[in-house]
């Protein structure tokens, strides 16, 4: 396949221009929005402004008149279009593994009566460290679930409460279908718990078309919220009036300022909320959600999709011959927004194309892992960077001794 090509899809690309809302480095093809996004156009300004006029000048009286109390369910309308989700149904707050948690317990309480969660080995570690950890405070049972080996339908049975999964698998990207597992979960009487850490901002998600019950997911992958941004948290509208989540702080209280003894939940997805607003992220992943403004996710999944295509064939047109084997679902309704290779000297790969600024990343023991972030990679990026694998796979990089020792976060 010639350049060209690529260039011509960049050519017809209907959201080549929102690359320009974003601040990213000269020279550098970044495959790595999937662990964290970069800088939005206006994000810094923002940032600035917020400590430098209205923490310095204004201070507490921002919380009224910068909006600073509002600042979840303006994040949260925000949010909504981009996950298919109800008016009213999203707020932010807390990192996703605390979200996990709150919406794990929740779900649980709204079926008091059973006693087991479903999930999958191939969780992000967090979310069977979190399931395990609330399994063990509620008296429940894991029941373990391997898509590639049985039918959801052989795990669920009436003792079932909760069945927790990521929507997108992050290291091989596959993708689950949101509206089939929903229903089977909702068939055998239990209700559903996604992480969309890596959905949201570049798959199509449709939380109320799939009739989802809880969902949760981080601000600072595709969404490009900046390291550690607050993570989404979900409940559906039949909940938000009874959902009752265990982090009962007073954020979350009907009305946090009579300082009352007793605690009364909120009113809608406020509940969800348990300390003060983490003030600084929440208004970052603010101003950077602005960068989907006018942008209709099915674009963003149509594009993505391109991106990947595109990237496989390179793939196997040009590394299968290093012994690279590329690991993405070739079936376009099971993938993700990323390309993951595989191959013994992943972490060198890694490094060596970091060397060449195209960043990916390594996740253990032998995946070298690129995310595809439609709103700024272009066909071209995505052309040069097998590029440059090419040439480090030809001339041995991957192995040099600069390239294999590990540093402390990969
Ligand atoms: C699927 C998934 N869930 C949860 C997390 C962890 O989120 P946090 O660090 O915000 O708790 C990540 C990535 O860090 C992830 O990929
Ligand atoms: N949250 C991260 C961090 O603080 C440092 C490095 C990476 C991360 C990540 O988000 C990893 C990511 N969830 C993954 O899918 O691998």
């Amino acid at each position: 396949m010639e350049r060209a090509q690529a260039e011509a899809l960049d050519r017809d690309d209907p959201l080549a221009h929102l690359r320009d809302r974003f601040e990213l480095p000269g020279g550098l093809i970044y495959l790595d929005g999937n662990s964290l996004g970069p800088l939005p156009r206006g994000v810094a300004e923002r940032a600035g402004r917020l400590v430098g006029t209205e923490w310095r000048d204004d201070l507490i009286t921002s919380w009224n008149t910068h909006g600073w109390y509002d600042l979840p369910a303006t994040v949260g309308r925000k949010l909504e279009p981009l996950l298919g989700a109800e008016p009213g149904t999203v707020t932010v707050g807390d990192s996703t593994s605390v979200q996990l948690f709150k919406l794990l317990v929740a779900g649980a309480r709204l079926r008091p009566d059973r006693r087991v969660v479903v999930t999958e080995p191939g969780n992000f570690p967090t979310d069977s460290y979190v399931i395990d950890g609330v399994a063990r405070l509620l008296g429940l049972t894991v029941r373990w679930w391997s898509a590639a080996d049985e039918p959801l339908e052989d795990v669920l049975d009436d003792d079932v409460a909760l069945v927790s999964l990521c929507h997108v698998d992050y290291r091989l990207g596959r993708m689950h279908d949101g509206a089939a597992v929903t229903r089977a979960v909702h068939e055998a009487g239990a209700v559903v718990l996604w992480d969309l850490c890596h959905s949201a901002g570049a798959v199509a998600v449709d939380l109320a078309g799939w009739d989802a019950d809880l969902a949760v997911g981080c601000g600072y992958k595709y969404l490009n919220g900046g390291p550690g941004a607050p993570a989404f948290a979900y409940a559906a509208p039949r909940w938000l009036g009874s959902v009752d989540q265990p982090i009962t702080g007073w954020f979350g209280h009907a009305t946090p300022f009579a300082l009352d003894r007793d605690y009364r939940p909120a009113d809608g997805v406020r509940r969800l909320l348990s300390g003060t607003t983490p003030v600084i992220g929440t208004a970052v992943l603010d101003s950077a959600l602005d960068a989907f403004d006018g942008v209709a996710i099915a674009d963003v999944r149509r594009k993505s999709l391109a991106l990947t295509d595109l990237f496989l064939a390179l793939a196997d047109e040009r590394l299968r011959e290093f012994g690279v084997e590329p690991e993405v679902p070739r079936d376009h309704t099971a993938r993700g927004s990323q390309l993951c290779l595989r191959l013994p000297e992943a972490y060198g790969f890694v490094q060596a194309l970091i060397a060449r600024r195209v960043v990916g990343d390594f996740r253990e023991p032998d995946l070298a892992r690129f995310g595809v972030a439609p709103l700024y990679i272009r066909f071209t990026d995505v052309y040069d960077a097998v590029e440059h694998m090419t040439a480090v796979l030809a001339a041995g990089e991957h192995r040099r001794p600069e390239n294999v020792a590990r540093a402390a976060v990969t």
